[in-house]
């Protein structure tokens, strides 16, 4: 008894911030270190499910980082990455379209659909939603740094019902040209600026940005960002991951978090309880975030 009253009791909690984000785009980005046991994903797919059944609108942006590492060494095929972001070969970039257009695009797809969503799978190349160049004059190979996001594609997606599974792959306007490889922190970051997005959630192994003592950061700014990518607080895959937080909300994105897709239904505790988890990103000279700056820092 005492159970069900406390299940009625959270989901009565959860009404107010329901309310909040009705629809609302989120865009959600699934990293490839928290896409790990089927377990874990079924948890996933029915989180995504229940944002679209209570008319919140997700789009996600996947990532596959390490199975791309995965196969690359079986195929014996050396790669590096300079500040989270990987140097992509000619061959190397084979091996990223197949893993994240192909093998993981279409299984997060398949798994939403196989719970009731209604998902579709992209890459950047389709319609070519997302357009690179070379990063760093070429520096890095095919990654690329995005250029223009087609929005309104997007959005006539989501209109239609749709939720979107995008790979972070862009097209580039030069033909026979394999494309650029994004790193997926830097396409869901942009994606959520291209489609006016309330908010953008990145899923990954850690339960937030830590600091030297292993402490989780529960808010962060711009130069707090700086001070501890300075002091290599802030370092490899985390790198992209912070920057991307700062670019979306500097950018029209109203909050940014960083969340621990290891844990269960992470999606709906970060966005429908008071206290949240995870690291939050959030302006505190935003002036539409009002005043009250107390309130601010405690509230999603
Ligand atoms: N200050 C920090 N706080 C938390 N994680 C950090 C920090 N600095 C570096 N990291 C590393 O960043 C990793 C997350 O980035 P990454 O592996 O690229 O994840 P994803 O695949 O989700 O994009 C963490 O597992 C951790 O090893
Ligand atoms: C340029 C660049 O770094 N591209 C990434 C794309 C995949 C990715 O970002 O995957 P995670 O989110 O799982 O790390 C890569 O090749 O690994």
């Amino acid at each position: 008894m005492q159970k069900k009253q406390h299940k009625v009791q959270t989901l009565l909690d959860a009404i107010p911030h329901i309310k909040k984000f009705y629809g609302k785009t989120i865009v959600i980005k699934y990293g490839g270190s928290a896409q790990t046991s089927p377990e874990l994903k079924d948890k996933f797919a029915e989180d995504i499910v229940l944002l679209s059944l209570v008319g919140i609108k997700p789009v996600i942006v996947h990532g596959g980082g390490a199975r791309i590492s995965e196969l690359l060494e079986k195929l014996q095929i050396h790669s590096e990455f300079i500040d989270g972001h990987r140097v992509t070969s000619e061959e190397t970039m084979r091996v990223v379209e197949m893993v994240l257009s192909g093998e993981i695009n279409k299984n997060i797809t398949s798994l939403l659909n196989h719970h009731g969503a209604k998902a579709i799978g992209i890459s950047g190349k389709d319609s070519a939603i997302i357009k690179a160049k070379p990063k760093d004059d070429g520096k890095f190979g095919y990654t690329g740094v995005i250029t223009e996001v087609n929005g309104s594609m997007i959005n006539n997606l989501i209109k239609e019902g749709f939720i979107p599974v995008i790979a972070p792959i862009a097209d580039s306007a030069k033909p026979n040209h394999p494309g650029f490889n994004i790193n997926a922190d830097v396409a869901a970051s942009k994606i959520a600026q291209a489609i006016g997005a309330q908010k953008v959630l990145f899923l990954t192994d850690t339960i937030g940005v830590l600091d030297k003592e292993k402490n989780l950061l529960n808010s962060l700014d711009k130069e707090d960002v700086e001070k501890y990518k300075e002091n290599e607080t802030i370092a490899g895959g985390m790198i992209p991951k912070v920057d991307s937080c700062i670019d979306a909300i500097y950018n029209g994105v109203n909050k940014a978090h960083i969340i621990d897709g290891r844990v269960e239904h992470s999606i709906l505790l970060e966005l429908f309880t008071s206290d949240g988890i995870g690291t939050q990103f959030l302006r505190k000279d935003n002036p539409n975030n009002g005043i009250d700056m107390e309130k601010l820092l405690n509230e999603k």
